[in-house]
C-alpha cells in the first residue's frame, strides 16, 4: 500500500488525469454513447421547439464530429467556462479531460434547450420527466413500505440498515441507465462492499455529540429518499444537532438533486403512509425549526476537484464535524479524476479536505483508492467490471 503521506490533488506527483480518448475505455463510452442517447432522451421527452432541436442537432454534430466550441456571446457564463478550460475550445472532446468534458457537456445540453435563457424554456429541468417518474414509481412506493420494518428494531441495527439504503441508493442513478446493458440499480446479484468504515463514520457522530454534519447530495429520487431517511435518523437519535444539505444550483448528470428534486421527496415522503409519513413529517418540522438546512453552490456543477473548492466551502466544511459526499462524481472530486493506484491511501489523498470527510458510493467510473493489495487482487482476477459497473460500493472515511 502506498504511504499515508498527504497528496493534494492535482500536484506534480499526482496521478495522469483520466481523458476519454482511449476507445473502448469507460471515460470514452460514456462521450460517445451516453451523451448521444441523453441529447435524444431529452429531445423525446419535451415538446420543444424548432430553435432547440436545431441547437440540440447542432450539439450532438459537435460531439461526434467536431470540436469543443466556447459558449457562445451574451451567455452569462461564457467567461467563467473560458476561465475554466479555455485551453480545451477548438480540441477534440475525447482529449479533454473526462471531469470537464462531461461538465461542460451538461452546461451546453441545458443551453441548448434555452433552460437559461431568457425565453419560455427558462428554468425548465430538461431531466424532471425522467426525475418525476422514478419517484412515482414502484421501487420507491416499496422501498417506502419497506421502512415500517424498521420501526421498532434497535437503533444500531436502524442505522446500519440506513446507511446502506443511502449507500446503495447511488446505484439508482438516471444518467447510468442511459447507456443500455447498465445495471440499472437495485438489480444486481453480485453486490458487495470494497471498503467499510462505517463503525468510524458513527464513532465520529457520538449520541449527544452537538455534531453538524454537512451532507453533499448527488442524485434525486431513489438515492436521495434515503439519504433524507438517513438525516432524520442522524436528527432522530441525536447524532447530529444539525444536518447541511447541499444541492445542485442547476440540472446536472440527469438525475442529480436540486432544491426543486429535495421539495419532492419531502413530499413524497409526507404524503406516505406509516414511518415514511413520520419521517417526512418530521423532516419537514426540522426544515422550518432550521435543524435541516438545504444550500447550493455553484462549485458543485464545476468541473474541479474538491482540493480547488473556494474559501467560502472551505469554511462551511472546515467547521461541519463531518462532511458525508454521496455518490461516484463527488467522489471522483474528492480524489481527483486521475489514474490512481486502487492502494493508493484515501486518508493521504483526502488530507487536504477541511474536516473529517466520508465517502458513500457505488462504484461507476474507473478511479478507486484505498483498497488493501488482496482484495484488489481478487476483485481483479474476478474478471467482472467491478469498477464501473455499480456492483460494488464503499463507505470511506477520514478523520
Ligand atoms: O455521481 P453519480 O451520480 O454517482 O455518478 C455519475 C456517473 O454516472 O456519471 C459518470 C458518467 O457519466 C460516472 O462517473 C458516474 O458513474
Amino acid at each position: 500500500m502506498a504511504a499515508k503521506t498527504s497528496r493534494v490533488p492535482g500536484d506534480e506527483t499526482a496521478a495522469p488525469v483520466i481523458l476519454s480518448n482511449e476507445p473502448g475505455s469507460f471515460a470514452w463510452g460514456v462521450l460517445t454513447r451516453r451523451h448521444s442517447a441523453l441529447i435524444q432522451q431529452v429531445r423525446d421527452a419535451f415538446p420543444y421547439g424548432r430553435r432547440q432541436h436545431e441547437a440540440l442537432d447542432a450539439l450532438l454534430d459537435e460531439i461526434t464530429n467536431g470540436v469543443i466550441e466556447p459558449l457562445a456571446p451574451g451567455e452569462h457564463d461564457r467567461e467563467h467556462w473560458a476561465d475554466l478550460g479555455q485551453e480545451y475550445f477548438g480540441r477534440l472532446w475525447y482529449d479533454a479531460p473526462f471531469l470537464w468534458a462531461e461538465s461542460y457537456f451538461y452546461r451546453r445540453l441545458l443551453g441548448a434547450v434555452g433552460y437559461f435563457g431568457s425565453g419560455p424554456w427558462q428554468g425548465v429541468d430538461p431531466f424532471a420527466p425522467f426525475k418525476r417518474a422514478e419517484l412515482r414509481g414502484e421501487a420507491v412506493e416499496e422501498e417506502l413500505r419497506a421502512l415500517d420494518a424498521l420501526a421498532n428494531v434497535p437503533a444500531d441495527v436502524r442505522a446500519a440498515a440506513l446507511i446502506h439504503a443511502s449507500l446503495w441508493g447511488n446505484r439508482a442513478d438516471l444518467g447510468f441507465r442511459v447507456s443500455a446493458g447498465e445495471p440499472a440499480g437495485g438489480d444486481t446479484t453480485a453486490s458487495e462492499l470494497v471498503a467499510d468504515d462505517s463503525a468510524l463514520l458513527w464513532q465520529l457522530l457520538p449520541v449527544g455529540g452537538s455534531s453538524t454534519v454537512a451532507v453533499v447530495a448527488d442524485n434525486a429520487g431513489r438515492e436521495l429518499i434515503p439519504d433524507l431517511i438517513l438525516i432524520d435518523h442522524l436528527l432522530e437519535q441525536r447524532h447530529a444537532d444539525q444536518v447541511v444539505l447541499h444541492l445542485k444550483p442547476y440540472p446536472y448528470y440527469v438525475s442529480d438533486a436540486m432544491t426543486a428534486d429535495a421539495v419532492d421527496c419531502l413530499r413524497r415522503l409526507t404524503e406516505s403512509p406509516g414511518e415514511a409519513g413520520a419521517i417526512g413529517g418530521r423532516l419537514w418540522k426540522a426544515m422550518a425549526a432550521g435543524s435541516l438546512e438545504v444550500r447550493t453552490h455553484p462549485f458543485f456543477c464545476a468541473p474541479l476537484p474538491y482540493g480547488e473548492m473556494p474559501e467560502d466551502l472551505r469554511g462551511e466544511f472546515g467547521s461541519a464535524t463531518l462532511t458525508i459526499l454521496k455518490g461516484d462524481l463527488n467522489y471522483r472530486r474528492l480524489v481527483g479524476d486521475r489514474q490512481w493506484d486502487a492502494t493508493e491511501a484515501f486518508a493521504g489523498l483526502t488530507a487536504y479536505f477541511p474536516g473529517a470527510v466520508a465517502a458513500l458510493r457505488t462504484l461507476k467510473s474507473d478511479v478507486v483508492v484505498g483498497l488493501e493489495q488482496e482484495a484488489l487482487d481478487a476483485l481483479e482476477r474476478s474478471g467482472a467490471a467491478w469498477r464501473t459497473s455499480g456492483t460494488h460500493a464503499l463507505i470511506q472515511v477520514r478523520r
